[in-house]
Parts: C-alpha cells; structure tokens; sequence
C-alpha cells in the first residue's frame, strides 16, 4: 500500500542583522570587555493557517525571538560561539513548537583584525 505523507510547504520567518554585546572568547581581553555579535536567524515553519487566520499566535514571533537571543546573548559568558549558538538554537525550538528548523549565522566583526568578519553558521533540526 503505497502511503502519500501530509507535506506542507515549509516557509521562513527571519531574523537578520540582529545586533548584540558579549562577553565571549577564549583570550583574556574578551573576557573583560563585550564585543559585537551580529546574528542572522532563519525559522522555518508553515505559515498557512498564520495566512488565514491573520493570528500572531499561528506563526512565530521575530520580535519575540529577537528579545529572547538579545537576553541570553547579554547574560551569557561562553568561550566559545559553538556553545552560545547551540544554546540558542535548543531555546527556539523548545519555545516556539511551530518552528521545525533554526539556521543560524552569528559573526564576531571585532575578533580577526585582518578581517571583515568571522563566524559560525548551525542548522537544528525539531527531532521528533
Ligand atoms: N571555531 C571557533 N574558533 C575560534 C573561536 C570560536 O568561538 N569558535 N574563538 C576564538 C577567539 O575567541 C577569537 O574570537 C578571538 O580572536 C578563536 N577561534
């Protein structure tokens, strides 16, 4: 028997260019002062019954989201980006159920001189 899965078009609600401060890095002058971290956030979700209904609570909130990765940006003190942008990829999907998928870029402009930016890009998955 042959089984056609319910597949709805995947959409995306984004973040870009989201500014915060932190203290992060490895070297002891990052540990005393905060630096620049500039984030680039992709949520893919259906936004179909958000399109009928015209309802705030049946998509997800980038002004929502982007206060929530300023607090935990602002009260975080890792060492390394890999740690902070897990973080912030596992508090989006345990908070805002609709989003299946997080892609996230986060540049650090102030930590190669030489050059304009560097960084780091994940991609999470909902495991269901
Ligand atoms: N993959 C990573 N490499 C580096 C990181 C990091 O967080 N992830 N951090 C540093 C330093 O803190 C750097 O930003 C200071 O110049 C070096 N490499």
């Amino acid at each position: 028997m042959s089984h056609t899965p319910s597949t709805q078009p995947m959409d995306t609600v984004f973040i870009e260019g989201l500014k915060t401060q932190a203290i992060i890095g490895i070297y002891d002058w990052e540990r005393e002062n905060r630096q620049p971290l500039i984030f680039d956030i992709d949520m893919d979700l259906p936004i179909a019954q958000a399109a009928k209904s015209d309802d705030i609570n049946d998509t997800v909130d980038y002004k929502q989201v982007s206060d929530e990765v300023i607090a935990i940006v602002e009260q975080s003190r890792h060492e390394l980006l890999e740690t902070l942008c897990e973080e912030i990829c596992q508090h989006i999907l345990k908070n805002h159920l609709a989003v299946q998928m997080v892609r996230l870029k986060v540049s650090k402009p102030q930590a190669v001189a030489e050059t304009d930016t560097v960084g780091l890009k994940i991609t999470r998955h909902r495991v269901l």
